[in-house]
Parts: C-alpha cells; sequence; structure tokens
C-alpha cells in the first residue's frame, strides 16, 4: 500500500501503521522524509518572520528598519519557497443564474489547499466538463460555494489505498484546478459512489470519460435503451441531436435497425447528422416548420422520441407519435433557463399521451449506476468497432470555462463540450 502524505501527523501515523509501512518503497519513504524537512524548513522560517514582526514593536528606529528588512527577506523566502502549499484556482457561484448565466455571476479566486488526511486524495485537474444540467442544478447550492462539475482530474497524492498516485480518475470536484477530495464522501462523485477510476480506453482521450465514455455516453445507452425500447424498422426521433447525448442517441438508433430523424440548432450541425453520422434526415429547428418537417420525413409517425429539448419542439414530435410510442425525457433544456418559481404547466399533451396510449418517462443517468460500466464497454467497443463516431468542442484554458458553459448553452458545441485545463 503506497501512501504520500502532506500532512506531518499522517506521515508519523503512516510510518507507524505496519501495514503501510511493510509495502512502502524506499524511494516513496525518501520523498515522505523529504516532505517532513520540508515542513520543518517552512515552521523556522515563520518562527523567524514572527520574532522580527515583535522585535519591531519593541525596539529603536535603527533596530525596527533592521527588523523590517530581516521580515521582507523572510517573507520572500517562504513565498519562493519551492515547497509552498499547493494552491487551486476555481470558480465560485456569487450570483444565481437569472436567465442566461453571465460572466459576472461567477468568481474566479485562488486558495490554498489543505495538506491530506487519510482517505483523502490530492486531484489535478485535466479535462473539465461543461453539462446543461449545471445550469438548473446550481439553484439548488447557496451562493459563494464552488461551482458545481465533474472533470478528469490525476491523481497527484494519496492517502486512499484505493487511488493510487498517477491514476486518472472522474468526479465531481467542481470547477477547480486542484482538489483536495475524500474519496469515500459520496458528494465527490455526481452519479457513482465514488471517484470513477478511468478504466483502460486502448489509447482513446481521456476527455471521453466526459463525454461518450462518460455520464453522457451513459445516459444515450441506458435512457435510450431501457425507455425507447427500439425495435428494428421503428422511427426514432432526436432532439438536441447534435450534442453529446443527441449524437450518440441517433447512431444507437441506426445500430437498431431504425429511422433516425434529428433536430437541431445550425445547418452545420443538420450537415454533420446526416452526411457523417448518417441520420436519415435532419432540421434545423430555428429556421424549419418543425411541424411540416415531421409530417413530410416520418409519415408513418414516430415510434421512439428521445426528448433532450422540451417546449415546443416536443409538442410537435409528441403530436406526431404512432400508438404506443415511447418518450424519453432526458432534458428540457429549452425550459432551463426560464423562472423556476412558476409552477411548471401540463396544457394539452395528456390528451395525446392517453388516446395514444404513450409512455413518457423521465430518468436521471444514475439511475442505472450499478450497470455503469456495462455501458462504458459497451460504447467503446462500439466506437473501436467503427460504428459509434464522437465529436468534441474543446475550449483552451481553465480561465475560459465561463465562456465554454455558456458557449454550450447557446449551442455552439458540436458534440461534447469539454475545457482543457
Ligand atoms: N436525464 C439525465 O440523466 C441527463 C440529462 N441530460 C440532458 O440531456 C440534454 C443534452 O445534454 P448534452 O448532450 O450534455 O448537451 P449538448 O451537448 O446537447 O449541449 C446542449 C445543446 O442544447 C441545445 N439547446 C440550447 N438551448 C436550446 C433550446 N432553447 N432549444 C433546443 N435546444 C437547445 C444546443 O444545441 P442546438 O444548437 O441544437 O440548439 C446546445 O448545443 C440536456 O437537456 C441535459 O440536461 C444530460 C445528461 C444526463
Ligand atoms: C443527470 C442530469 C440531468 C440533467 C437534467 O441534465
Amino acid at each position: 500500500m503506497l501512501c504520500i502524505c502532506r500532512d506531518t501527523r499522517k506521515h508519523d501515523q503512516v510510518l507507524e501503521d505496519s501495514t503501510y509501512y511493510s509495502n512502502i518503497q524506499a524511494t516513496e519513504y525518501v520523498r515522505l522524509r523529504i516532505g517532513f524537512v520540508k515542513r520543518l524548513v517552512r515552521m523556522l522560517l515563520q518562527m523567524k518572520m514572527l520574532c522580527a514582526k515583535t522585535k519591531i514593536k519593541k525596539k529603536s528606529m535603527q533596530e525596527r528598519n533592521t527588523n523590517y528588512l530581516l521580515l521582507e527577506v523572510y517573507k520572500k523566502n517562504i513565498v519562493q519557497l519551492p515547497f509552498n502549499m499547493v494552491k487551486t484556482k476555481k470558480f465560485i457561484l456569487v450570483k444565481h443564474f437569472v436567465g442566461e448565466p453571465k460572466e459576472n455571476d461567477f468568481q474566479l479566486v485562488e486558495e490554498d489547499l489543505p495538506a491530506l488526511r487519510d482517505r483523502e486524495i490530492l486531484c489535478e485537474a485535466v479535462w473539465l466538463s461543461v453539462d446543461p444540467y449545471m445550469r438548473p442544478f446550481s439553484n439548488n447550492f447557496p451562493t459563494g460555494v464552488t461551482m458545481t462539475g465533474t472533470q478528469v482530474a490525476k491523481v497527484t497524492e494519496s492517502c486512499h489505498p484505493e487511488y493510487k498516485v498517477g491514476m486518472h480518475v472522474v468526479g465531481d470536484f467542481g470547477w477547480q484546478t486542484r482538489a483536495v477530495v475524500n474519496a469515500d464522501d459520496p458528494g465527490a462523485s455526481l452519479w457513482l459512489e465514488k471517484p470513477y477510476i478511468i478504466p483502460d480506453f486502448s489509447g482513446l482521450p481521456l476527455s471521453l470519460a466526459l463525454g461518450v465514455l462518460g455520464m453522457p455516453g451513459n445516459t444515450a445507452y441506458f435512457g435510450f435503451l431501457e425507455i425507447c425500447d427500439p425495435k428494428p424498422g421503428d422511427v426514432v426521433v432526436v432532439s438536441g441531436a447534435a450534442g453529446a447525448v443527441g449524437s450518440h442517441v441517433g447512431q444507437i438508433a441506426q445500430l437498431k435497425g431504425c429511422k433516425v430523424i434529428g433536430f437541431t440548432g445550425s445547418d452545420e450541425k443538420v450537415k454533420w447528422l446526416v452526411d457523417e453520422l448518417r441520420f436519415d434526415a435532419a432540421f434545423n429547428y430555428k429556421t424549419t416548420d418543425v411541424v411540416e418537417a415531421l409530417k413530410q420525413s416520418t409519415p408513418e409517425g414516430v415510434d421512439c422520441y428521445f426528448d433532450n429539448v422540451g417546449g415546443a419542439l416536443s409538442s410537435a414530435v409528441i403530436s406526431q407519435m404512432r400508438f404506443r410510442g415511447r418518450i424519453s425525457v432526458c432534458g428540457s433544456i429549452s425550459s432551463y433557463n426560464a423562472d423556476i418559481s412558476k409552477l411548471p404547466q401540463a396544457p394539452d399533451i395528456q390528451r395525446t399521451v392517453l388516446r395514444k396510449e404513450l409512455k413518457m418517462e423521465g430518468f436521471s443517468v444514475k439511475y442505472w449506476n450499478d450497470r455503469w460500466d456495462e455501458g462504458i464497454k459497451q460504447n467503446l467497443q462500439w466506437i473501436k468497432e467503427g460504428k459509434l463516431v464522437y465529436r468534441e468542442t474543446v475550449t483552451e484554458g481553465f480561465e475560459n470555462m465561463t465562456k465554454a458553459f455558456i458557449g454550450m448553452l447557446r449551442g455552439e458545441n458540436i458534440g461534447k463540450a469539454v475545457v482543457k485545463v
């Protein structure tokens, strides 16, 4: 068992613990000792600084000046020490969103991280995700907290036997570059019980753990197959069709022998869906008469609707459903910026649902957390076989998290929106 800790107390405790100690390799032991010495030096400098401060208060003007100078030297030394405390950059949610999220709803701050305690790991963000759920979910948190979100991170220190230094994990560590995380805390993962150790992706990029080989991929896999229960020949309509989940659902539907129609928000996205993903048809819902487009492209009616957006587009699709059709309610992004204090309205939909005996089921991907690996494995297999194509929209730089998030909500992404730290 390997444990590298920055906390002196923990370090001594670990060394006394024979199960840990017996397995600590010599190099790691030396690293622990070096860490201990570094902390001692730091403490010594801090004590000297304190002495200098006290003397300034007591001595003559000349001695005071000397001590002021000394103080500056100590301060400078501490700042320049290579073993300073580990820092993180993070985005704080300073205002709850009203309508579309804005840059000034966030504040970028820098903070020192505490030393590790038992069961904790230090994680360094490599890729961060921006997802639609962040818009509605963040209103449930108080302001002043780190903005919620998952990331692919490298474990750089560990006091947890299951999480080794060098591993990559997916966790809900928020919008920050580094995090000290108790890996047993259920809050460390939004969808699973603990941070997910990324399996072998056969050389594919680790960012996929936030997309096609992660939560959105599993949303498509389980949310479509389990709720829509597609049969060969079924007509499937997908809204939000060029996004992370939608583009994946459309391809699974094709693999199951269905006819696939997509709705999305730009001509460029329509072209991608038809030319590269081989959708049977796709439409720009912003410039097309959706009711007419459905009549033309699905004269036989719709068997399965994978709904990512809700609103008027969904009213049109549901009206076109066939008897005993299935609707998987995955998301309703068209209303995420709406005023949530108003009671949601369900004006006419029941009449159609009743008359056509439709099944309409909402879900959270978390429901299938006990089958998580099944989804990841199947999606990986499909990618390797060339049956599943993915695309990412990458924003460079942690400082651009807010731009990536706002841009994704506006539809600037094709496929999964991610941020490279
Ligand atoms: N139930 C669950 O467990 C999960 C649900 N979801 C939901 O799935 C949906 C898709 O998520 P994801 O694939 O990650 O995100 P996407 O990659 O699809 O990105 C969001 C997209 O939403 C579209 N959009 C934005 N505003 C509107 C609008 N007013 N009307 C229609 N479309 C709009 C934009 O594309 P365009 O250019 O086409 O407008 C934008 O690119 C979301 O609703 C999300 O909340 C996601 C994961 C899990
Ligand atoms: C679990 C994710 C939910 C939404 C609404 O995106």
